[in-house]
């Protein structure tokens, strides 16, 4: 039977900057993704409607109009004018609402997907632009490796990166909403001065440039790595969810390199060595019993791509 199957990466953020938000009430973001091999994969079949079923995590995950999967099939096909229809089977291993955008994942899965189902004719450029629509996070998971994202996040720069990064993700069953944290951001800090101004306060000492980062990843050293990662929501984060603390404490304790939360969270990163270091840091915070679960990664893989094609538009 004719499908196409993509794959498509979660991310987390090596380091993020917040600027206050402008009048569209987004907040002006610095941040440097990398992709890790945390994966969703979304088979798309032919159909008379757009429909989505779920499987893996996220099984209780609307299916209708506001599934960012179903929007991104919709979009493609208002955009191309054409009257097909899909049906796309997801299977989530990203936490939902984690910070690892596993949702717009399967929204840049789905662009790809339907394009090729479709034949649309569309470029990487258009369908670029309808994941920008789709969200902020979409247009980096199209891309994935390392990039840098600017505006709201989806103004991407690909950014070189040497060597395979290791990464123990410690997952929470409970989600954050990302406008919850961007609005215990805004709550908690006087946002009238920049984050850069802000960094002149403690004379730089406690905020990581992107450009630092940049040249990190040129260096295949993750304990280079690990000194840059920043995450300005991480406060936010953990003023909603003070358990936290005791992830990134469990972190430093199990000896990883360095720890993050990443992006709106609740998912925490921590940097090892190499992949035995990983899978030492990943026995330990087990054992510690603070997340619902913890895996073990590597970074920077591929954005969205066809995995198989079987049967022509
Ligand atoms: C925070 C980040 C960091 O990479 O990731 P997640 O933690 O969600 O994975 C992203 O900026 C999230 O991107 P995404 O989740 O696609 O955001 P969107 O759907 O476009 O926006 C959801 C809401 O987040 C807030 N938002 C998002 C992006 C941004 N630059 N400023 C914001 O204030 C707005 O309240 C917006 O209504
Ligand atoms: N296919 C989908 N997968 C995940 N979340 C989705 C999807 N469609 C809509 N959503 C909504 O988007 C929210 C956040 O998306 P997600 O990408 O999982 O997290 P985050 O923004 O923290 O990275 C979810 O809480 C859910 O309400």
């Amino acid at each position: 039977m004719r499908h196409v199957h993509v794959r498509a990466p979660g991310k987390i953020n090596l380091t993020l900057r917040a600027w206050p938000p402008t009048e569209d009430g987004y907040h002006p973001l610095e941040t440097v993704f990398q992709a890790v091999s945390l994966f969703e994969d979304v088979v798309a079949r032919p159909a008379d409607e757009v429909s989505v079923e779920i499987h893996g995590r996220g099984s209780d995950l609307p299916t209708d109009g506001s599934n960012l999967a179903v929007r991104a099939a919709e979009l493609l096909r208002e955009t191309a004018g054409s009257e097909s229809g899909v049906h796309l089977t997801i299977t989530k291993q990203v936490p939902v609402a984690g910070g690892m955008a596993g949702g717009s994942a399967d929204a840049a899965a789905t662009l790809i997907a339907c394009d090729q189902l479709w034949g649309t004719g569309l470029g990487r450029e258009e369908l670029a632009e309808l994941a920008a629509e789709l969200g902020a996070d979409v247009p980096f998971a199209l891309t994935g490796m390392s990039a840098m994202g600017t505006g709201r996040g989806d103004l991407i720069s690909p950014v070189m990166s040497r060597g395979q990064y290791h990464w123990v993700l410690a997952l929470q069953k409970e989600g954050l909403a990302t406008p919850d944290v961007f609005a215990e951001l805004d709550a908690r800090k006087d946002l009238t001065r920049s984050s850069s101004e802000n960094a002149e306060d403690d004379g730089g000492a406690t905020i990581k440039a992107g450009g630092e980062v940049v040249s990190a990843l040129l260096s295949a050293d993750p304990l280079i790595l690990a000194r840059t990662l920043h995450n300005d929501l991480e406060e936010a984060a953990l003023a909603l969810r003070p358990e936290l603390g005791d992830v990134l404490a469990a972190a430093e304790r199990a000896g990883a390199l360095a720890a993050v939360v990443s992006g709106s969270g609740p998912t925490v990163a921590a940097l090892a060595l190499d992949a035995p270091h990983a899978a030492s840091v990943a026995d330990v915070m087990r054992g510690a019993e603070v997340a619902s679960e913890v895996q073990v990664v590597t970074g920077p893989v591929a954005g969205a791509r066809v995995i198989e094609q079987v049967g022509r538009h």
